[in-house]
């Protein structure tokens, strides 16, 4: 009997997004192997911070005991250079899958590109740091520039986690549309902190008590400052303007809010800065009781304006009415204003963070990989 491809594939990070998606692998593990024709996805690596666990031999790694396996596993983490190397020798074609934060990890991806392996990740930091990087990236990838030999490479869930941003904004771009304007609330962590903390009608929780539950849903960033100093969203923003064709140099270079009181800057620590929150919840009440004498709500929210190439990042004011008032939840936003779509937008929204939603954007792009490698 013929042997079924074997597609070998490579999980860094099991947090709350790698979590999830291992779940969502070992669904789609089984399926495919009752697919016809049948296709093995074999799990031959799987790392975090301090341990990694490799399968001796490429035969594979049970995915339901990866969590226990790794637990057992002590002495030193392998070097990721030898870790790339080894993976380029697979007896079959590499998918690595990035559910970190890291932008150490995130600039070897044009290298891994290079050697064959194909990367599919929600991690932002690749696509929104340095131009530069992301330029490297697309030109090392099969789907971008590079040569047909090279690995794939897929970032759905690094704007609006699962939800069919990326996707959709390309074709929007590749079918001739001209994208004039997106905006919208890109964080689904500033969404549930600004819904449950000052929603529509009064009431609400301390801004702090918000935070410390956004972080224990899974909505934060590893680092909840990274969430609340703007930055997380000017990162999707970066992305969103660059496959709009805007060339942003860095998430730093057009104005973006930060909700860091001055005072907290200073913490050299996330849990110190979560210690210290409370202290300041006066500062976001009083922001409440201000909007709310002019009938109004604050959301966080950002746009770019594409004929400008104006990028903004920040608190707005909102009345009860309005849409971005209205959100539930972790809900995102997005607006696209396009030539062809006119004055109503395109408009996209659900559930912007969690494990299970950011892993099916992972696991959907893995999906597409799978469906260019089959070809080849
Ligand atoms: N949570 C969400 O709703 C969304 C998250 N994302 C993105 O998904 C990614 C993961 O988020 P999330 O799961 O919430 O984060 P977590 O903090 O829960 O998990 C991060 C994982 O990465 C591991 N890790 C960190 N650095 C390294 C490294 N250098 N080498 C190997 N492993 C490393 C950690 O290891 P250890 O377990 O040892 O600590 C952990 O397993 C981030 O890039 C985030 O921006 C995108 C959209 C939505
Ligand atoms: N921390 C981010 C996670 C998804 O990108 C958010 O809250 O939106
Ligand atoms: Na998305």
């Amino acid at each position: 009997m013929l042997q079924p491809q074997s597609i070998y594939i490579a999980v860094v990070g099991v947090g709350g997004v790698g979590q999830a998606f291992l779940s969502q692998l070992q669904h789609l593990e089984s399926r495919m192997r009752k697919a016809s024709p049948p296709l093995d996805l074999r799990l031959v690596l799987v790392r975090r911070s301090k341990q990694q666990l490799q399968s001796a031999d490429w035969s594979g790694i049970d995915i339901s005991n990866v969590l226990t396996l790794l637990k057992s596993i002590t002495g030193p983490l392998p070097p990721w250079n030898e870790v790339l190397n080894h993976l380029s020798k697979a007896p079959g074609k590499v998918v690595l899958v990035d559910n970190t934060s890291d932008l150490a990890l995130a600039s070897t991806y044009p290298e891994a590109l290079k050697k064959g392996i194909s990367i599919v990740t929600p991690n932002k930091k690749a696509f929104s740091d340095d131009y530069a990087l992301w330029a490297k990236i697309f030109e090392a990838a099969a789907n971008g520039t590079g040569s047909p030999n090279a690995g794939y490479v897929f970032h759905e869930s690094t704007v609006g986690a699962g939800l069919p941003v990326l996707s959709t904004l390309k074709e929007l771009v590749e079918t001739g549309d001209e994208v004039t304007k997106i905006e919208g609330v890109f964080s689904g962590t500033m969404s549930f902190l600004f819904n449950s903390f000052m929603p529509v009608g009064g009431g609400g929780g301390k801004f702090s008590a918000e935070v410390k539950k956004a972080k224990e849903l899974g909505y934060t960033e590893p680092d909840p400052r990274d969430d609340l100093n703007g930055l997380d969203v000017a990162r999707k923003l970066t992305i969103l303007a660059r496959l709009a064709g805007l060339k942003v140099k860095s998430p730093t270079s057009f104005p973006v809010e930060s909700l860091i009181p001055k005072e907290l800057e200073s913490c050299s620590t996330g849990d110190e800065f979560m210690e210290k929150l409370p202290e300041f919840d006066n500062q976001m009440d009083e922001l409440k009781s201000s909007a709310a004498k002019e009938g109004k709500v604050v959301r966080f929210v950002g746009s770019i304006d594409v004929p400008s190439k104006a990028v903004k990042v920040g608190l707005e004011k909102f009345d009860a009415s309005h849409p971005i008032a209205a959100l539930k939840g972790s809900d995102n936003i997005i607006n696209f204003y396009t030539k062809r779509y006119g004055f109503n937008p395109l408009i996209i929204q659900g559930a912007g963070a969690g494990g299970g939603v950011t892993a099916m954007g992972v696991t959907g792009d893995l999906l597409k990989v799978i469906s260019l490698l089959k070809q080849n």
